[in-house]
């Protein structure tokens, strides 16, 4: 994926970042898990993510840490990047960066709120925005049975200060047909991957 003229980039490359953003319910871990099993693992990189929030069986797999020790663990420099939504701690582990001086394509979720970091501090950067009607976000959330009642309602409704824009941003539309997003999801993986030596 081309770098944005004109526009400063982050030093860390040469792989890419491939950011998972959208509001809740959107289907950004489902698209994740989908498309790891279509790609290749040697010049990919799946982060797991740490959050403040016990693990629960749903699509994401991620360590938990509670907020003392996810502290302790940002104070310490253990952490890419983080940021803080829903009550909640999020940290992306150092070792996405190792994977991208590689040259892999690292791929995780994480907030609207951080594009701007990521891109001052990768070379390549695509924003795959997954979006769908809030009808459909709020169905999937109680499907999902994760939250329940006004916590519906507040992640539906989330607005996380930035709007999306830039040549940099691929929109995927999962208010259908799964399948469908994670073809667009695999491709846009597999346009950054570097060629097999
Ligand atoms: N295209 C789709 N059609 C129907 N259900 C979907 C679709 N995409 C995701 N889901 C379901 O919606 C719920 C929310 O998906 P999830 O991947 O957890 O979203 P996010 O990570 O964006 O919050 C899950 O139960 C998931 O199985
Ligand atoms: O700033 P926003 O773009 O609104 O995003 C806020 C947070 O919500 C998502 O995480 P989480 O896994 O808790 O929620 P989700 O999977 O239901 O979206 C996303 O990865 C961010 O961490």
């Amino acid at each position: 994926m081309a770098s944005r003229p004109g526009l400063w980039r982050g030093p860390i490359g040469p792989g890419a970042f491939i950011a998972v953003m959208g509001p809740s319910g959107s289907g950004k871990d489902t698209l994740i898990g989908e498309a790891r099993r279509r790609v290749d693992p040697e010049r990919t990189f799946f982060v797991r993510r740490i959050v403040t929030r016990p693990a629960d069986g749903a699509a994401e797999d991620h360590d938990t840490m509670s907020r003392e020790a996810f502290a302790a663990a940002d104070a310490a420099g253990a952490f890419a990047l983080c940021w803080a939504a829903h009550g909640l701690s999020y940290g992306l582990p150092v070792e996405v960066d190792d994977a991208i001086r590689q040259g892999r394509t690292a791929i995780a979720n994480v907030s609207r709120a951080v594009l701007p970091l990521l891109r001052q501090r990768y070379r390549t950067v695509v924003a795959v925005h997954v979006f769908a009607d809030p009808a459909i976000l709020a169905e999937r959330i109680a499907g999902r049975g994760r939250e329940s009642g006004e916590a519906i309602a507040a992640r539906v409704a989330r607005d996380p200060g930035i709007s999306l824009a830039g040549d940099d941003i691929v929109r995927i539309d999962n208010g259908g047909e799964l399948a469908v997003a994670v073809d667009r999801m695999v491709s846009t993986i597999e346009a950054t991957l570097a060629p097999q030596p």
